[in-house]
């Protein structure tokens, strides 16, 4: 089986700093990776790591047999809901041809395929109608799924999702959970960072835990990683959180420091 991601040892920061460390791990493609930990473990930083955006401070990582940056065409991005501009007076299908860039570039001409590309997503999220509405008039569930269009358009072979489920009410989350599913089963290999053991349960082969340093500061590092009937389990989860006092509730991790 190939892997679509590698770590060997691998560390990622930023300005040198490492805030996620000794990352050995194979990920084979077409998995869909539940990455979950504490807040500041590292998720959102690993997740960069793999798209070149945050600094490989020590090891190897090889995406798609690649370098980060040059496997980064072939990468779909959902970026965290807070790093979003919602103020640009674009229009949904704007947004989501902003996903066929990286092939053509912004000045590039969008032609009749990519045209057809932009819709396919947009009627693939569910959003085929609002194709014409402001972006910033959308709701955030609706919004999250038009920057998951964009993350498709460009049909990528790995997809990243940064929480991609946080904030999203029962309706949306359906539509996005299915979703991922049916990227895995494209083959298409998928990392999303969720707080939701249900997504997790529901639409990942695989999980990876992260945990944080002891200290605050101190980096996060892996915690488990297997497919996720052996690594889900308690034990694993309160490691990761390294609380007691954690729990697996039908669908979310629940900590007292989480929930403080
Ligand atoms: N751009 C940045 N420059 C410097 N440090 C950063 C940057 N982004 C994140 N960090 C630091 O890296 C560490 C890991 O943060 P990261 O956002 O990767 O964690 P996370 O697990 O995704 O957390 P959350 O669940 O809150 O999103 C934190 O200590 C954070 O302050």
């Amino acid at each position: 089986m190939t892997s679509a991601l590698s770590f060997h040892d691998a560390a990622f920061g930023y300005a040198g700093v490492t805030r996620v460390e000794r990352l050995s791990l194979e990920i084979p493609s077409g998995a869909a990776v539940a990455l979950i930990g504490p807040n500041g473990s590292g998720k959102s930083t690993l997740l960069r790591g793999v798209l070149g955006l945050a600094d490989l401070t020590a090891g190897r990582v090889e995406v798609l047999g690649d370098t980060p940056a040059r496997a980064r065409r072939h990468i779909g991005s959902l970026p965290q809901a807070d790093s979003r501009d919602t103020t640009l007076p674009v229009s949904l299908r704007q947004v989501v041809t902003m996903g066929l860039y990286r092939s053509v570039g912004p000045l590039g001409r969008i032609g009749r395929a990519g045209r057809a590309a932009v819709t396919e997503a947009l009627e693939r999220v569910g959003l085929g109608a609002f194709a014409g509405r402001r972006f910033g008039e959308l709701s955030g569930g609706q919004q999250q799924r038009g920057i998951l269009a964009r993350a498709l358009v460009s049909n990528p072979k790995l997809l990243l999702l940064d929480e991609p489920f946080n904030g999203l009410d029962r309706e949306n989350r359906e539509v996005l959970l299915e979703l991922v599913r049916g990227l895995r089963e494209e083959g298409r290999t998928v990392l999303v960072s969720t707080h939701d053991l249900e997504i997790a349960q529901a639409a990942c082969s695989h999980v990876l835990l992260l945990a944080s340093g002891h200290t605050p500061g101190q980096p996060g590092h892996p915690a488990g990683f297997g497919t996720v009937e052996d690594a889900l389990t308690l034990d694993a989860v309160q490691h990761a959180f390294q609380d007691a006092t954690v729990e697996l509730d039908h669908h979310t991790v629940t900590t007292t420091r989480e929930t403080e």
